[in-house]
């Protein structure tokens, strides 16, 4: 497939130039850039590839320069030679679609590179670049999923790099897909898991403002996501807020799959399934829109009782269940959800149908408080932009439900407000609910 091997040294090749393109790209806002990490990010560049035409040459060649520098040279980073317009098989390609991803030596990204560089996400036809971003302490195993990503010769997979400064890895995203996130430790407060996770995304939000693709896609993963989503918004003043989204549709996968079973049918019988709210226990399935069959769900399951406790608590309770079960918080299924989450954006919705995604409220129709990222029906062309859906039902059970899920939301954002740039933080949060996929 002419993919050849780059093992380029690392801190070899710093993006000071690209950087500055970028910002003078973007124009007035510009945020002071932190103090550059000790490792740099190892990029992919033809120039590092075409330094080496073998890999044990390379390694040879390298030996000297590895004892000069004292620096390992970084396994896995590739980039191809070869001309992809050179061949009837690939001539009808699209162009180059670049997609950073962070806490990719994490469990849930170690499912999703995989289904990225098959092709399930972004079709056959298209290449992707994928760009790795880890912490400090797990760039080492960042290098092996780089190595195992080239040892699986996707043949759409044109480019690997990794990194732990996101001003490098971010360089004109198309997507970013945020996983990286710190767990919540024993014994840490819920308000304590917002500021250290707040900080890693406020930081992320500023690279992607400098140097990622001015309509880049942000989809934020690592919790608490929606408040991370809201944090990275505020800190990306450039980037259009619609562009951002927090990852609810695991809950909405875990939502049609509990109806299609009590309902005996088989699930993509279920649609119009939304989630309201925070990716947390107060979120709300939506049992009132959605459908069966195209019936309403309530024609269908008559056991309101059902509906309103056990499916209600079922769902919301499901990531903590797991953990109990499995002793780590789900990682293949909230992948597969990602999966989904980005093909709802990248093709048409079908009609009549929507799906649940943590977008910004600033203009909802719902009369949910403004300024929060908070989990509604949209629907999507398939350009990459979504729509609020309008036309939903609402009765008391599911406002007040609503209600109690959007206070959390208003409480998170009180807690993080010295990281969106509106003053001092205060963080009274009254209960401590836990999120679906914490640890
Ligand atoms: N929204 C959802 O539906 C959902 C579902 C499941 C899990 N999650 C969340 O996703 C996150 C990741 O889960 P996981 O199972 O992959 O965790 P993991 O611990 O296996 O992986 C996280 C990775 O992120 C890295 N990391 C930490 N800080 C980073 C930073 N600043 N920049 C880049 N990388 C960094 C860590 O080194 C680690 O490799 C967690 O916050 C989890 O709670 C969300």
């Amino acid at each position: 497939m002419g993919l050849s091997t780059a093992y380029s040294p690392a801190g070899s090749r710093l993006a000071t130039a690209p950087l500055a393109a970028a910002a003078a790209r973007r124009g007035s806002v510009q945020h002071l850039r932190p103090r550059r990490p000790l490792i740099a990010t190892v990029r992919c560049s033809v120039d590092a590839a075409k330094q080496v035409q073998d890999g044990a040459a390379t390694i040879a060649a390298q030996e000297p320069a590895r004892h000069k520098t004292g620096r390992l040279p970084r396994f896995g980073v590739f980039c191809p030679t070869y001309d992809l317009t050179s061949d009837d098989k690939t001539k009808s390609w699209k162009k180059l679609v670049t997609i950073a991803v962070s806490g990719a030596a994490g469990m849930i990204a170690n499912h999703l590179l995989f289904q990225l560089a098959s092709g399930e996400v972004f079709g056959q036809d298209q290449p992707i670049a994928l760009k790795l971003l880890g912490s400090e302490r797990s760039l080492q195993a960042l290098e092996g999923v780089a190595m195992e990503l080239e040892d699986s010769l996707y043949p759409l997979l044109r480019e690997v790099s990794i990194g732990i400064d996101p001003y490098e890895v971010f360089e004109d995203a198309d997507w970013a897909l945020l996983i990286g996130a710190k767990p919540r430790g024993p014994g840490m407060e819920r308000a304590a898991l917002l500021d250290i996770n707040g900080q890693i995304f406020a930081d992320q939000g500023k690279a992607l403002n400098t140097v990622a693709s001015p309509n880049v896609k942000v989809i934020v993963v690592g919790n608490p996501c929606n408040t991370n989503a809201l944090i990275c918004i505020k800190n990306a003043p450039n980037i259009p807020a619609k562009n951002f989204h927090a990852l609810t549709r695991l809950d909405e996968n875990r939502a049609k799959c509990q109806l299609a079973l009590k309902a005996g049918v088989f699930y993509d019988k279920v649609s119009n399934m939304t989630i309201w709210g925070n990716h947390s226990t107060t979120q709300v399935p939506d049992f009132l829109n959605a459908k069966i069959d195209g019936r309403p769900v309530k024609e269908v399951i008559k056991d309101t009782k059902w509906l309103e406790e056990e499916f209600t608590m079922t769902v919301q309770n499901r990531g903590g269940v797991l953990i109990q079960k499995w002793g780590r918080s789900s990682a293949a299924s909230t992948s597969v959800s990602i999966v989904d989450a980005i093909k709802s954006l990248v093709t048409p919705t079908p009609e009549g149908d929507w799906f649940s995604s943590g977008v910004y409220t600033t203009g909802n129709p719902y009369g949910i408080a403004e300024d929060i990222v908070f989990s509604m029906p949209c629907r999507s062309k398939g350009d990459g932009d979504y729509e609020l859906v309008s036309d939903v039902l609402m009765d008391d059970f599911l406002w007040e439900r609503i209600k109690k899920t959007e206070a959390e939301l208003l409480a998170e954002k009180k807690c993080v407000a010295h990281l969106t740039g509106e003053g001092i933080a205060f963080c009274d949060l009254r209960e401590d609910t836990m999120l679906p996929g914490e640890m």
